[in-house]
């Protein structure tokens, strides 16, 4: 990993931080996702760790709207995510990484939405994530799925370096609305 994407990377992770502890506004579902929920939508949300966006009002509307939600799931920094059913009641233990995860014997669904934790995003939607991977490997497996990042606008940049792996976000939301 080069040095300029690490250095960067913690930057913004401490933009983030500084962000979170001064705001504490929360990231209204879009129309443009509400528009997208149908009951037989499969949508992957995350479980907010630190100073992240937390996508839960998301995961809500898609759950009152019939959805099946899935979460993600790593084993470790190298093993590729799966996206794993969630019910509502279902445990979320402490896991790898020190994330909430679903158990890993619960069943892989594809998701047709992927709300998408990150670190940093730009202009053109290029995404700066954990620097593992996951999510470019999960875009590149999952193609048609519909991409949203969830972010403060305190994690916006104008440009991002971008590697030939990456995958644009399709559209982001923050807490002041739509970036598409
Ligand atoms: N909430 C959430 N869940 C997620 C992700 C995420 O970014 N956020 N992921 C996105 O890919 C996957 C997990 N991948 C990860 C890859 C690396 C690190 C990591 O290096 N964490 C640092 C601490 C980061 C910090 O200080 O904010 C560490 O463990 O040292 C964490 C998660 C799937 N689940
Ligand atoms: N489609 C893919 N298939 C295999 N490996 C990939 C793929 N996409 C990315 N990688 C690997 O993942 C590593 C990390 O990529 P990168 O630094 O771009 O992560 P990132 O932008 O922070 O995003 P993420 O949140 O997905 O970790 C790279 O070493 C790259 O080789």
């Amino acid at each position: 990993m080069s040095d300029e994407k690490r250095i960067l990377r913690a930057r913004m992770r401490a933009e983030r931080d500084a962000f979170a502890m001064t705001c504490d506004a929360m990231i209204a579902p879009p129309a443009v996702f509400l528009d997208r929920l149908t009951a037989d939508s499969v949508v992957a949300s995350y479980i907010a760790v630190g100073s992240e966006a937390d996508p839960a009002p998301l995961a809500a509307a898609a759950r009152l709207a019939g959805c099946t939600l899935v979460l993600p799931h790593v084993e470790s920094r190298t093993a590729p995510l799966r996206f794993l059913l969630w019910r509502e009641a279902d445990p979320l233990p402490v896991g790898a990484l020190g994330l909430r995860q679903p158990d890993a014997a619960a069943p892989e669904v594809a998701p047709d939405i992927i709300l998408t934790p990150l670190v940093a995003f730009d202009d053109r939607l290029n995404r700066l994530g954990q620097g593992a991977g996951h999510y470019d490997r999960a875009f590149a497996r999952f193609p048609d799925a519909w991409r949203l990042g969830v972010a403060w606008s305190a994690q916006h940049l104008l440009q991002l370096e971008t590697e030939a792996w990456d995958v644009p976000l399709h559209a982001v939301v923050t807490e002041r609305g739509m970036v598409q």
